[in-house]
């Protein structure tokens, strides 16, 4: 596996070509409903074997950007105006949602959305769709991810709490074996514990099996803790990126994603340095 290049934590895109099992994004502009504008020249990478986190606030197009990415704008009446995704060498956005889960690329949606009348092992098997592997072994291996699930097998799982419910989400999307699995919002809903829980469990499976994974978060805090690269996202555009220990110590995301102030109430991330910085450069 191949780092990438370290970077400051307020370069400009870096210029580098793919290398083997990247998934790429390369200018990207989605429009909702003819009009509604709402990627505006997004370009990102997450790199093989990565995790790579996605940062931004409310609306910054976060869940936009994954749904481009995975081939669920059309349900949403949104379409990739402008740019290309593509991952390991192959174009995926021209492909719809079942064809890029084939090619490998398999989404944990926002708000979990488990089969609530099926039981706990029924929703881990609907996950198998693709019939790669042998169902039962690939139980096996999610149940060492996830310890709780398997004194879950047979309760239904709209009775089990919000964090078994997201692990129930991410061993489904396992039993498709991904190589790259995006994760939308784990912490939504979720005490620190558990989501601290769930944290260790991807960065787990990454290390193990060597799973790329893009998680977008608005809890800044936990994905730069368990992520390699971090983007930082605001009004369809990417304002910032850069190593995640990088941006977890810039001074700018401290402030406006990490609660620490010195001494002021919060800004807008636009008018903090690194943006107006950022923006010098496009
Ligand atoms: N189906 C849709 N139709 C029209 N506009 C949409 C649709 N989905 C999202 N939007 C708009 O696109 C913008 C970005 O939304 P998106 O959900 O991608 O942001 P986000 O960064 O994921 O935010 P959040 O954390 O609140 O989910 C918002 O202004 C939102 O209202």
């Amino acid at each position: 596996m191949t780092l990438s290049t370290p970077q400051p934590a307020n370069a400009p895109p870096p210029q580098t070509s793919a290398s083997h099992g990247d998934l790429t994004v390369n200018n990207v502009e989605v429009v909702y409903h003819d009009i509604i504008q709402v990627l505006r020249g997004v370009s990102l990478t997450v790199r093989a074997g990565q995790v790579t986190s996605l940062l931004g606030t409310n609306g910054a197009g976060k869940t936009t950007t994954l749904r481009a990415i995975s081939g669920l704008l059309k349900p949403e009446n949104g379409k990739i105006r402008e740019g290309t995704i593509s991952f390991d060498g192959k174009t995926l956005s021209a492909l719809n949602g079942t064809d890029v889960v084939k090619s490998g690329v398999v989404q944990v949606p926002e708000g979990r959305r488990v089969f609530k009348h099926l039981s706990v092992e029924e929703n881990l098997r609907a996950g198998a769709i693709l019939g790669r592997g042998n169902w039962h072994a690939d139980l096996e291996r999610i149940y060492t991810y996830f310890p709780k699930l398997p004194t879950l097998r047979h309760k239904q799982a709209g009775y089990t709490s919000g964090g078994e419910q997201q692990m129930i989400a991410i061993g489904r999307a396992l039993m498709a074996h991904p190589k790259v699995l995006l994760l939308d919002e784990p912490s939504l809903g979720l005490a620190p514990l558990l989501v601290a829980e769930i944290f260790d469990n991807v960065r787990r499976i990454n290390r193990e099996e060597g799973l790329s994974v893009l998680v977008v978060e608005q809890n800044a805090n936990i994905a730069l803790r368990n992520s390699d690269y971090g983007y930082v996202m605001e009004n369809g555009r990417i304002v910032m990126e850069g190593l995640s220990a990088q941006l977890a110590s810039n001074p700018d995301v401290k402030e406006f994603y990490l609660g620490v102030t010195e001494g002021g109430a919060r800004k807008s991330f636009k008018d903090v340095k690194s943006y107006k910085r950022r923006k010098r450069w496009m």
